[in-house]
């Protein structure tokens, strides 16, 4: 199987490093080249694939990248993403970056890599959240004149051991919401008397609860009628297909930034 892309993931003993680690194996055009993981994780020297519950597959976890591989796809923290990207930068690895709750700083050291590399930095790697964001522009677009002004609030659930929020998805949503209706605030919750909404503001709930594996919903809300946009992880799979599209499409490109639009053919 000499022509199977090498694949390194990086964040390898996480919840979603597990599951890319179980879909390389199974994807036969991809074999596991390295898993990786911070220098004081508890699963550094296990096998990879016991750790992710399909038994041993003869890979060991490590801190330190020694092994050739053709891409690597990263679900760490910001400090691993930062880290792994040098590495990325100085040796030309393809990175998928799915990592989210960078600082401003941490995400341009990312970006920096892509001067050498191909790198995708996305908040979301699943298929129906990236048509999703191209039908929410499409909403924002057609709604932005309406003359009573519409409400746009993100409200989105994720499970209780998420550390960063709200997601990184909900604020590209907002992102690109902004880009087409001009909303000037982002605002994270409402409590005490904050008055009468205005209508340059995106509101922002984040839900925290049991093992949810992410929700977003959109509210357009007029004056007469609301459009609610909703779409649902059911597993964590959702992402990693998403992922190894990506990582599959950047070993075929020169450096620079590219977007899952990109990978997905939705532009
Ligand atoms: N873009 C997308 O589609 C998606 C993005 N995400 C994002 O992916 C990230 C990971 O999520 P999740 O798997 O649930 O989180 P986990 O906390 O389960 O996994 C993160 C893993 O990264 C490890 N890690 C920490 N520091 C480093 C480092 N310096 N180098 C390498 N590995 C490191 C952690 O180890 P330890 O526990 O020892 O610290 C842990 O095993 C989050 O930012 C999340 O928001 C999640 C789902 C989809
Ligand atoms: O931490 C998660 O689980 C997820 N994080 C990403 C985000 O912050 O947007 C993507 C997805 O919603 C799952």
């Amino acid at each position: 199987m000499g022509d199977q892309l090498l694949v390194g993931v990086n964040g390898a003993g996480g919840r979603m490093g597990q599951r890319v680690a179980v879909l390389v194996y199974q994807d036969p055009d991809l074999k596991l080249g390295a898993a990786l993981e911070s220098d004081n994780s508890p699963a550094l020297g296990k096998d990879v694939g016991e750790v992710a519950g399909i038994g041993p597959i003869g890979l060991n976890i490590t801190s330190e990248l020694s092994d050739r591989v053709d891409v690597i796809i990263d679900f760490s923290l910001p400090a691993g993403l930062v880290k792994i990207a040098g590495i990325c930068a100085e040796r030309q690895i393809p990175l998928v970056a799915a990592t989210t709750g960078l600082t401003p700083e941490q995400r341009n050291e990312v970006l920096t890599a892509a001067q050498t590399t191909p790198l995708i930095l996305a908040p979301n790697m699943s298929v129906a959240v990236n048509l999703m964001m191209k039908l929410v522009r499409e909403a924002a677009h057609s709604l932005k004149n309406t003359p009573s002004g519409v409400d746009v609030e993100i409200i989105e659930r994720h499970h209780r051991f998420k550390e960063d929020a709200p997601s990184g998805t909900a604020l590209h949503f907002g992102e690109i919401i902004a880009d087409e209706m001009g909303q000037t605030e982002h605002i994270h919750g409402r409590h005490g008397r904050p008055g009468p909404r205005p209508v340059c503001e995106i509101g922002y709930h984040a839900l925290r609860t049991g093992d949810n594996v992410g929700e977003h919903t959109i509210v357009f809300g007029m004056m007469g009628e609301t459009i609610d946009l909703t779409v649902r992880g059911h597993t964590r799979d959702s992402y990693v297909y998403g992922a190894l599209m990506a990582a599959k499409f950047l070993t075929t490109q020169r450096a620079g930034v590219y977007t899952m639009a990109d990978v997905l053919g939705l532009n």
